[in-house]
Formats: structure tokens, C-alpha cells, sequence
């Protein structure tokens, strides 16, 4: 039987909710993730310390094992530079993260023009906390498919210009475009990348009939830009690292005329990462990507046990009860190809 065994990932960018689903997304992201960083998308979002330490407490109540969320304020136009500053020294709140206003779920309070977070991006250079940016544009004359390289060219290059000792990760990239720019960029700017944005492109989701599972944000693009995200991710460069963005959304809420933005990943992530890896023969590369690279860019130790999985296929349910709620994963129904082994 083929194994291999990795030093414990963990996951920078993942969405835990809060209330009923909260449970169950903590034991899907602690059975085998070290940390994570926790979106702070809900509703109300997590705009200040408090809110943070507070939302901290409820997943560590959740958690049976030695999962350590890793805490998230969400920018808006009023962000102070004292709030960034009372939010790095809990030691709890590791990243601010920029939302442009309505680009994404639950995005409504995010910011409406980056000059407005300068101030609280010049703390967080001094304070060194990180800067974590959902990269698309919201303007609605800008194609859907173009967003996320328009935001790179407008926005994402002059923050990286005006800041060039603040940390900042370009999260769930998408495009060959944004690899380009991450690669170019400074040893100061990296990006995370989904196990769906690996496996999939958006003839998976349109070709044949629409699936609303995979209609997430940025969404998924034409081949050649998956072509371009396995190459960077299995290619060893520090950059590139684990973040699954598994946001799981009620099936009723996806399944609809007007379906949410979210892709659950959380119930397989790592298992999923292997399938890809795998396919593009690059298996050797997956424990620096999922283990390795993330605690680096962060100035975070690297986790010092370990998982094994094992090449073994599982079906996955139609759905989860998440919260009561049911949420259908990605692959439901359906076979993955690898296993954690317990
Ligand atoms: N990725 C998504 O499509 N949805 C995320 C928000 C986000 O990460 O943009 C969500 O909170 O549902
Ligand atoms: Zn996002
Ligand atoms: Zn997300």
C-alpha cells in the first residue's frame, strides 16, 4: 500500500463560521491541520479585538484537539492605526485582511478605496502583522474572469509599492497572472492556492450543465491558468503555499437562481492536495507546500508532528449536516483517492 507521511499542515486561509456550524467545521479543520488562519467574514465581521478574542474563544471551546486558530481582523474604511496596534499585541491576531467592498461573500463592510486603510497598513508595516487580500475588483464593468489580474495591475502593485515591508499574501490566487506578479514581487509577497483552484477549471463548472458547488470567488478560470497554479505550487518555490478557502454555504443558498460564492473543502483538504499533486507527479513537493512554506512566510515554527496518508479510495457523502444546515462538499458523491490514516 502506498503512504506517505508529511510533517502536520496547516491551513492560511479558511472559513469556520460561527454558531451551530461551528462544531463541525472545527473537527473537519482540526483533524489534521497544526493552525489556521480564520477568515473574519461573518456577520457582523470580525472588525476589532474584542470581536477576534471573542470568536477565538468559541472555536478553542469547539476544539479536541491541539488546533490553534490563528485570528483575522477584517479592514474597513475605519480601521485605526490603534486598533491595529491593540489587535498585534494580544498575540492572538496574526493579519488584517482587505475585503474591496462587495467583491465577495459577506464583503459588504470591506473597503472602498485602499487609501482609506493607509493608515492602519502603516501600523501593521511597523508591527509587523500581516496584510491578507481577497485580489479582485468590484467594479461592475470589469469581466468576472478579468478581476482578480485588474485588481493586481491597479491596486495589489502601487499597496506593494507604498509598503514594501509590509507582509502581504495575495490569497486563493487564480490566474496565471497572479503568479507572474508573486514571482516577480519581493521575498515580502506570497499567495495561497485552493485544492479546487488545482483540480479544477471552469469547464468543470459550466461544460455540460452548471454546478453551482464549484462557483466560488475568484472564480474558476480557463485551463491554462490551472496549468499555471499546479506549476507554481508544485514547483518548491517558497511563495506558494496551502490555504484550501473551504467555505461551506447551506445547499439550499447554493442551489439556487442566485447561488452563494463558496466551495467546501475542508472535509478531505489535504486528501485532495495529494490527488493534485499526484497528478502532476510532484508528491515530493506537497509537504513543503502544505507544511512548511506557510509557517516560514509567517515567522511561525513549523509544526513538529506528523500525518501519513494513504492511497486508498473513499466516497464522499452527498452531503454534511454542518450545523444542521447541509452542505454538499466538493466531490460529493464521489470517490478521493487518498486517506488520512487514523
Ligand atoms: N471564496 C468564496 O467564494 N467565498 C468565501 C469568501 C472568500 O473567500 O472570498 C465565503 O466566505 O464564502
Ligand atoms: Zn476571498
Ligand atoms: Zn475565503
Amino acid at each position: 500500500m502506498t503512504t506517505i507521511t508529511l510533517t502536520r499542515p496547516d491551513d492560511w486561509h479558511i472559513h469556520l463560521r460561527d454558531g451551530d456550524a461551528l462544531a463541525d467545521t472545527v473537527r473537519d479543520a482540526g483533524r489534521y491541520m497544526g493552525r489556521a488562519i480564520v477568515m473574519p467574514n461573518l456577520v457582523p465581521p470580525v472588525t476589532n479585538t474584542e470581536q477576534a478574542l471573542g470568536y477565538y474563544q468559541r472555536i478553542k471551546s469547539h476544539s479536541t484537539t491541539a488546533f490553534e486558530p490563528l485570528m483575522v481582523l477584517y479592514l474597513t474604511d475605519k480601521t485605526s492605526a490603534e486598533e491595529i496596534r491593540a489587535a498585534k499585541a494580544t498575540g492572538k491576531i496574526v493579519a488584517a485582511k482587505l475585503y474591496p467592498a462587495g467583491a465577495t461573500t459577506n464583503s459588504d463592510s470591506g473597503v472602498t478605496d485602499v487609501k482609506n486603510i493607509y493608515g492602519a497598513l502603516q501600523a501593521m508595516q511597523e508591527e509587523g502583522m500581516l496584510l491578507l487580500v481577497h485580489g479582485e475588483v468590484t467594479d461592475s464593468a470589469i469581466d468576472i474572469f478579468d478581476r482578480e489580474r485588474i485588481f493586481i495591475e491597479n491596486i495589489l502593485s502601487k499597496v506593494v509599492a507604498d509598503f514594501p515591508e509590509l507582509k502581504i499574501v495575495l490569497e486563493h490566487i487564480t490566474t496565471k497572472d497572479a503568479v507572474d506578479f508573486v514571482m516577480a514581487a519581493s521575498d515580502k509577497v506570497a499567495a495561497t492556492i485552493t485544492a479546487h483552484h488545482l483540480l479544477y477549471n471552469r469547464n468543470h463548472m459550466l461544460a455540460g450543465g452548471i454546478r453551482p458547488h464549484f462557483y466560488c470567488l475568484p472564480i474558476l478560470k480557463r485551463n491554462t491558468h490551472q496549468q499555471a497554479l499546479i506549476q507554481a505550487a508544485t514547483s518548491g518555490n517558497p511563495k506558494f503555499f496551502l490555504g484550501t478557502d473551504s467555505a461551506p454555504h447551506a445547499k439550499d443558498k447554493k442551489e439556487a437562481a442566485c447561488g452563494c460564492a463558496g466551495s467546501y473543502t475542508a472535509h478531505a483538504a489535504i486528501e485532495l492536495y495529494a490527488e493534485a499533486f499526484e497528478a502532476a507527479g510532484a508528491l515530493d513537493k506537497l509537504e513543503a507546500f502544505a507544511s512548511f512554506h506557510g509557517p516560514d512566510f509567517y515567522g511561525l515554527p513549523r509544526n513538529g508532528d506528523k500525518i501519513t496518508l494513504v492511497k486508498r479510495s473513499w466516497q464522499v457523502p452527498e452531503s454534511y449536516p454542518l450545523g444542521g444546515a447541509g452542505v454538499v462538499p466538493i466531490r460529493a458523491g464521489e470517490q478521493i483517492h487518498w486517506q488520512l490514516q487514523d
